[in-house]
């Protein structure tokens, strides 16, 4: 049975959904905790946005519950998404054009009397820092501006859940850096329990509290973002994360050829785990790329093995491209055995 009194903003189970007689959605379990925001990554096409749907009320799945702030929405009984108390920001932001700021974050407060409104509204645009722009139009704003108005407005009904369907991904690198910057600190000033959809690892890293990695209709892990780069619960996963290099115990030996790896699977070796010495001896190197990201070199060097194509690691030096003839690899660090 549902608790009102659960810690959880939000809970998904078992949530499986048919479209045109493909599945989409397998058996999906999410939890999202009050106050945090969780990111739902994976690819193009794993439907992420299904989900959102379904929690949002526009899609019924075909099995399964979905319980917001402990009562049933989705289930044995299907309440609908006007009275799910559920926010939801499109790619777009879809701001009503031909209404001002304030009528646009008063357009979900029609239950209000007026002077409330009027009130939340004020406090809504001191919350996004938009104070004395509620007169404006939409058009008469920046593009950063737009989407604080769309928060304010999504804000304004207080919904247990807001949902952000790949909000950042038409913005700039520097915009975003600050627009993700602004959202963090007003998510947590208001308490908000969101989930937003990406495909890109970088603003899940930048944004979310949790990461739900979706690969192909489920769940493949759960967890804070360092616990899926370092401990991948499988080889999709690691791949999808690009953890770095997953090997078997035989190919680690290519590489490290003391190394005892007695169970069997799927090791990873992070690249800034791995380090090398130029020698006489050792893995004789085929090809070197390098990418400088700022800070340091991502290095990819293929080998000439039959076991083992190419090592990724990284270095503070940019490595001289055929002066290195052979490389011995260690490791400073113990592998993680990716259990399957
Ligand atoms: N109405 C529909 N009828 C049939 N198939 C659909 C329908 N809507 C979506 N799909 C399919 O469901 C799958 C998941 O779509 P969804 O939009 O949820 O993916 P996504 O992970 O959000 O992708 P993206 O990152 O590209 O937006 C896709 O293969 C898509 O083609």
């Amino acid at each position: 049975m549902p608790n009102p009194q659960s810690d959880l903003a939000l809970a998904v189970d078992n949530l499986s959904l048919s479209l045109s007689g493909k599945p989409i959605l397998k058996q999906l379990v999410l939890e999202l905790s009050r106050g945090e925001s969780l990111c739902l990554l994976g690819p193009s096409g794993c439907g992420k946005t299904t989900v959102l749907k379904c929690i949002a009320g526009l899609l019924t799945p075909d099995t399964g519950s979905i319980v917001v702030n402990g009562r049933l929405v989705a289930g044995k009984q299907s309440i609908p998404p006007q009275q799910r108390n559920i926010g939801f920001i499109f790619q777009d932001y879809a701001l009503f054009p031909h209404m001002t700021v304030a009528e646009n974050i008063g357009y979900g407060l029609s239950k209000l009397s007026k002077s409330d409104k009027a009130y939340r509204i004020n406090e809504c645009l001191q919350l996004v820092d938009l104070a004395g722009f509620g007169d404006r139009y939409p058009h008469q704003l920046s593009g950063g501006q737009q989407q604080r108005v769309a928060l304010a407005r999504a804000l304004a009904p207080k919904p247990s859940v807001l949902l952000m369907d790949e909000p950042f991904s038409n913005i700039d690198a520097q915009l975003k850096r600050q627009m993700m910057a602004e959202l963090k600190s007003i998510f947590k000033k208001a308490n908000v329990s969101c989930i937003f959809v990406t495909h890109a690892k970088g603003e899940a890293f930048a944004f979310a509290d949790k990461i739900a990695v979706m690969l192909e209709g489920n769940i493949a892990q759960f967890g804070r973002p360092m616990q899926l780069i370092n401990q991948p619960a499988s080889v999709a996963v690691a791949e999808f994360m690009e953890c770095g290099n997953v090997l078997t115990a035989e190919q680690a030996k290519v590489l490290f050829p003391r190394l005892e790896l007695t169970q069997t699977g799927s090791w990873l070796f992070k690249p800034e785990w791995i380090d090398i010495d130029s020698t006489e001896y050792g893995v004789r190197v085929k090809n070197i790329e390098q990418i400088f990201n700022g800070r340091e070199y991502f290095v990819d060097i293929t080998i000439d093995n039959d076991q083992l194509q190419s090592v990724k690691m990284v270095s503070q030096h940019l490595l001289t491209v055929g002066a290195i003839e052979k490389l011995v690899f260690r490791y400073n660090n113990t592998p993680y055995l990716i259990k399957e």
